[in-house]
């Protein structure tokens, strides 16, 4: 998707901050000092339960074209620090130039339902290598994220009707109406209305017509009537330019002629006014037309929320076109997903785990090398150990919440899966690019193997997610050390 619209190689597609810490690092002569670092999320998106993973496909693309071209180089050369020297040294550059990446990575299959705290990606390498990706990573895979989570909230609320992806016209630009469409579909929208989506992404794309149509002929009836001599095969005729439920009456007339040549109406669309009412006397006038099993399609401004309470309300809507708020993610316009270093290696080989304290203990990091073992049982979802690859999972099996540690859980005698697959080994890829009907299809699995309580929108139930016991002792451990290094330091100091 990238290549095919910007021209690689987008190495400077990073924030300043990680090329001055990658100078700083080849300067002391660490840039190949071995480090984890962790890609996760603290929460949750949109106050719900869990999230969707999307956007590794994107970012194994970039990093297969990650390199420092001669143009960059030379823009870099151009920096210059408060004093107008140059910013950087030109063997900086030239070691630049000369870089090839050589991390691993493992990572979440996209499409994989995910929780707060748990590694979506690990990348382990040369400490610099790792550090320039910081930003890239997080820009591809927060809102694929993001929107696949969108897109699953609002295809939960459809149950088994089709949503139709509404929402080029409305998206953040155009990688920002590609990325949408792909995650949408990812989460499990069925279509999209971008054909270039279609044609780069291979989504099925679907389409009906505008209020300009209608305005454009003397009456509706004529505008119908034309609309099906030119595309017999595609009708879904929009109503509510003038009467709706008078345009219902006209599109059944048409239909009826359509059905005379051999063609069957597709349905209509509703695209103002009161929906649930709409649709349900829609419903009659086609039952009574003989048009049991046209569709009605609806749409306007509509969201998981609303498409919740039109259903209670009895709506007949059989189809969801939605557009702002699926690619703009309303209500919460960024996952606050964040990379964080968690291990580096020490010259006589060993890991040292590293740990960043906060005031909210939430925002204490996780340190190690992480990996997530997702515990199920029967076709549902049970829990979520988080432990450290370098240590293994402690013998007594628990997990402990790392915001709550009395919140403690026993995970025994239940099959398990570890989360994260290795995807990149020395820099190159290691594994295909998945079919998006695939990961569209895992997403659906998952979801369907999560608790309803997880699933609903308004205050869900937590999903157990937590530390190996081991782990959280070990984490416990260091920061109690860190806090009496610092409360030390103090005393010295005063
Ligand atoms: N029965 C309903 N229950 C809950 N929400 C609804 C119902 N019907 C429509 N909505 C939603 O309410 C909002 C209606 O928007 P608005 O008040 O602008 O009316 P409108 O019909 O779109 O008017 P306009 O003719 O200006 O387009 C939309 O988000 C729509 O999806
Ligand atoms: O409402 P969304 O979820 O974003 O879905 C896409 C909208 O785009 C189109 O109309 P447009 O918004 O261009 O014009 P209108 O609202 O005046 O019909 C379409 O009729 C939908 O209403
Ligand atoms: O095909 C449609 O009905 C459509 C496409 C884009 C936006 N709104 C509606």
């Amino acid at each position: 998707m990238i290549d095919e619209l910007y021209k690689p190689p987008l190495a400077l597609l990073t924030d300043l901050y990680q090329l001055t810490m990658a100078y700083g690092y080849w300067k002391l002569g660490r840039a190949d000092q071995q480090a984890v670092f962790h890609l996760f999320f603290r929460k949750p998106p949109f106050q719900g339960g869990y999230a969707v993973a999307a956007g590794l496909e994107q970012a194994l693309q970039y990093l297969q074209q990650f390199r420092f071209d001669s143009s960059d180089l030379e823009y870099l050369a151009s920096l210059t620090g408060n004093d107008d020297a140059p910013l950087f040294d030109q063997q900086f550059l030239d070691y630049l130039g000369q870089l090839r990446l050589s991390v691993d990575i493992d990572a979440v299959p996209e499409g994989t339902v995910v929780f707060g705290q748990e590694p979506l990606l690990k990348v382990r390498g040369p400490i610099l290598q790792c550090q320039l990706l910081e930003t890239p990573l997080l820009n591809l895979i927060n809102f694929q994220t993001l929107i696949a989570t969108k897109s699953a909230r609002i295809t939960t609320a459809a149950g088994d009707d089709p949503v139709l992806e509404f929402g080029l016209r409305r998206a953040q630009g155009i990688d920002g109406a590609l990325s949408a469409s792909r995650a949408a579909y990812i989460g499990g929208s069925a279509a999209t209305s971008n054909v270039l989506a279609g044609k780069l992404l291979g989504i099925p794309v679907k389409g009906t017509h505008a209020h300009s149509w209608v305005m454009s002929f003397d009456t509706e009836a004529e505008a119908f009537a034309q609309y099906a001599a030119a595309m017999p095969n595609n009708c879904v005729f929009l109503v509510d330019t003038y009467d709706t439920l008078d345009g219902v009456r006209q599109a059944c007339e048409v239909g009826k002629q359509l059905r005379r040549q051999g063609h069957e109406m597709v349905g209509i669309r509703l695209d103002s006014g009161d929906l649930a009412y709409l649709s349900i006397e829609a419903r009659q006038i086609l039952d009574e037309a003989g048009f049991p099993q046209a569709a009605i399609v609806a749409s306007n401004d509509i969201d998981e929320n609303i498409i919740a309470s039109l259903k209670s309300q009895g709506s007949q809507i059989t189809i969801w076109g939605i557009g702002t708020k699926l690619v703009t993610a309303f209500d919460q316009p960024a996952l606050g997903g964040v990379y964080k270093l968690a291990a580096t290696q020490q010259a006589d080989g060993t890991w040292q785990p590293k740990i960043k304290l906060s005031e909210q203990a939430i925002k204490t990091s996780i340190p190690g090398s992480l990996q997530v073992r997702r515990y199920h049982s029967d076709g549902q979802m049970l829990g979520d150990m988080i432990f450290d690859e370098l240590h293994g999972v402690d013998p007594r099996a628990m997990i402990v919440d790392s915001k709550d540690p009395t919140r403690r859980k026993r995970l025994t005698h239940f099959t398990a899966t570890d989360l994260l697959e290795n995807v990149m080994q020395a820099g190159q890829r290691v594994q295909p690019e998945e079919a998006l009907t695939a990961i569209r299809q895992r997403a659906r699995q998952q979801l369907a193997s999560l608790h309803p309580t997880i699933r609903r929108f308004m205050n869900p139930h937590e999903y157990p997610v937590g530390l190996d016991i081991g782990l959280h002792e070990r984490r416990d451990h260091m920061i109690q050390e860190a806090r009496q290094s610092q409360w030390q330091g103090k005393e010295r100091t005063s």
